[in-house]
């Protein structure tokens, strides 16, 4: 046997004995581990189109850590490795994260032409929303991203189309069943299934009742469930029984791991279930647009399902992928991404608004006496029910609940802008002018300043009037962001954000109207929190007890 035989043989050997002195599950954990370093390793995408880099993804959060630890020897390490150096952190030319850096907002204020969100948007659909990866994918994309975008825009960025899109929404009905004081799974209603409800007292005339509750579960299926049906009908709610549940479930057990490399065959129980939550999620979408398309054709539509309540977006995102020629396969993969985008960080952060404003002492009965009760109107009967919802008195003259709403932003999300540079750019950061070459990703973690104690005092403290400012030429009092950047900024910046804070705020508004809260022991304590896909989740479910407002 020639002599690299014999060396091939020897090393063959030595891999079958160290395989064979390893569990199963030892072997699957190298060879998982082994996969994800070749993950990380940064090379061209193997196709024409740029893909995000896993590591990337990794890097973010790394250099926000390095960056919050201000001048400490983790940031002097990473200073040194940085490619470019200054106010650029990266060490790669790939990819670089933007920290404090004076001029940025300018920087990334650029035309889409130059600097543009949608190599990242197609990494997502590729490698999280389990889109086939392959040239005719990419180039269906590139040819109808814009196009597609245009219609959420419509319904959800403009102010009287997403008040009209809420108002259609019946909030008040809906807050007045919350929780239905009912054991009995075909009263209850579908955001209490996963809630864990307990009664803890019967709710009879004369004698209002309470029930213990998973708060995080019932707040965020309570808004996914209005927020879904809004979009895509009532009938596809309803017809898709488990849809809440495969929403959370590809959310939180898949998400984050797509993100950093994982695969989706990963041969672990959690990857396997996220899996087919997912496709069932996508074989949905797909089944809608096919009953959309026999609506608007005027065809019998299958299961004789009422279409008649599906919102603009989905309408106006149907005619252009009538016009590319999408399959309904393919419709139902893209829509993943609006499905997520309108649902995954709203809801979430619902929840975590609730938790702030009934946890800080007598905030809740301030804002009843405040605010709410100029906008939420209530019947005299017993129980109280709402008589009408004033969003326009809520979105402009409730200062303070919009100031606690901002101030939830700051605490429970991570925003991040990520661009692809299309053009080659510059940077100016005050000390140096900075060649951003086409090709590479930039990416700003907004959350480093939204925990820099320099911008924001006490930074891990909840203070409701931290936004609050009086208006110089009006004398009034008025919520403002100052330098937060929730929704990310520049042409990328989130196409929901005008729905999304309607819809938290009258959600919010009208549960406090009705509905006292509390710890179940008594004492509140807010979870704590770790990353989630952009706005945090709670290391565990807050348990509360739900009762009728007591006047
Ligand atoms: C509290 C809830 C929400 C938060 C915190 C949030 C946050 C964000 C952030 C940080 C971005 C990235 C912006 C950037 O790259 O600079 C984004 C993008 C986006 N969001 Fe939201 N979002 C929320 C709700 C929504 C809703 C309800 C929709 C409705 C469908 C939506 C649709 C979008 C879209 C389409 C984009 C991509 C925009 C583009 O690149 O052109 N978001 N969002």
């Amino acid at each position: 046997m020639p002599r690299h035989d014999d060396a091939a043989a020897s090393r063959a050997s030595l891999l079958t004995s160290l395989l064979t002195s390893l569990s199963a599950y030892q072997v699957v954990a190298v060879a998982l581990v082994g996969w994800l370093l070749y993950r990380l390793i940064p090379r061209p995408s193997s196709g024409s189109q740029p893909r995000f880099p896993v590591w990337a993804t990794l890097e973010i959060p790394l250099v926000s850590y390095v960056a919050a630890n201000k001048g400490g020897l983790a940031q002097r390490i990473y200073s040194a490795l940085s490619r470019f150096g200054g106010s650029l952190f990266g060490i790669s030319s790939t990819h670089q994260v933007l920290v404090n850096t004076s001029g940025v907002e300018k920087f990334m204020s650029q035309g889409l032409h130059s600097l543009t969100p949608e190599p990242m948007h197609n990494t997502l659909l590729v490698r999280v929303f389990g889109r086939p990866d392959s040239p005719r994918w990419d180039r269906m994309y590139y040819e109808s991203a814009r196009q597609l975008t245009i219609p959420v825009e419509r319904m959800f960025l403009n102010d009287a189309a997403a008040t009209a899109t809420l108002e259609r929404g019946a909030i008040a009905k809906r807050a007045a069943s919350f929780v239905t004081f009912s054991a009995d799974p075909a009263r209850t209603q579908p955001w209490e299934k996963s809630a864990g409800i307990r009664v803890v007292r019967p709710d009879t005339p004369g004698k209002p009742g309470a029930v213990e509750a998973n708060l995080q579960s019932l707040t965020r299926d309570f808004g996914a469930h209005m927020a879904i049906s809004l979009l895509y009908g009532r009938d596809f709610v309803a017809r898709y029984t488990t849809l809440l549940e495969d929403f959370w479930r590809f959310d939180n057990d898949m998400f984050p791991l797509l993100m950093i490399g994982i695969p989706d065959w990963a041969p672990f129980r959690m990857m396997r279930e996220a899996k087919a939550s997912r496709t069932r999620l996508i074989d949905e979408l797909e089944a809608f647009y096919r009953r959309l398309g026999q609506h608007s054709r005027g065809e019998p539509v299958d299961f004789g399902a009422d279409m008649s309540d599906a919102g603009d977006a989905v309408i106006g995102r149907q005619a252009v992928y009538d016009k590319y020629g999408w399959t309904m396969r393919e419709r139902g993969h893209a829509d993943m991404g609006v499905i997520w985008g309108q649902n995954g960080n709203t809801q979430p952060m619902l929840f975590w608004y609730l938790v702030y404003l009934y946890s800080t002492p007598g905030f809740v009965d301030e804002l009843r006496r405040g605010e709410v009760a100029s906008c939420v109107t209530l019947t005299d009967g017993s129980p109280s029910e709402i008589a009408g919802l004033d969003m326009g008195v809520l979105s402009r003259d409730c200062p303070r609940m919009k100031a606690a709403l901002f101030e939830t932003y700051r605490l429970a999300s991570d925003p991040t802008s990520i661009r692809y540079v299309a053009r080659d750019a510059k940077l100016d950061d005050g000390a140096r002018k900075h060649d951003m070459r086409q090709g590479m990703y930039v990416s700003v973690p907004h959350s480093v300043i939204q925990r820099d104690p320099d911008v924001f005092a006490e930074p891990d403290r909840f203070v409701p009037d931290r936004f609050l400012e009086v208006d110089e030429e009006t004398g009034k009092t008025v919520a403002r962001y100052g330098r937060l950047r929730p929704w990310g900024f520049g042409p990328g910046i989130c196409k929901g954000r005008t729905f999304a804070e309607k819809e938290i705020l009258a959600l919010a508004a009208t549960i406090i109207a009705l509905w006292d809260i509390n710890p179940v022991g008594g004492t509140w304590k807010v979870p704590t929190m770790m990353p989630g896909t952009g706005v945090k989740k709670p290391v565990e479910d807050v348990r509360v007890v739900i009762s009728r407002r007591v006047f």
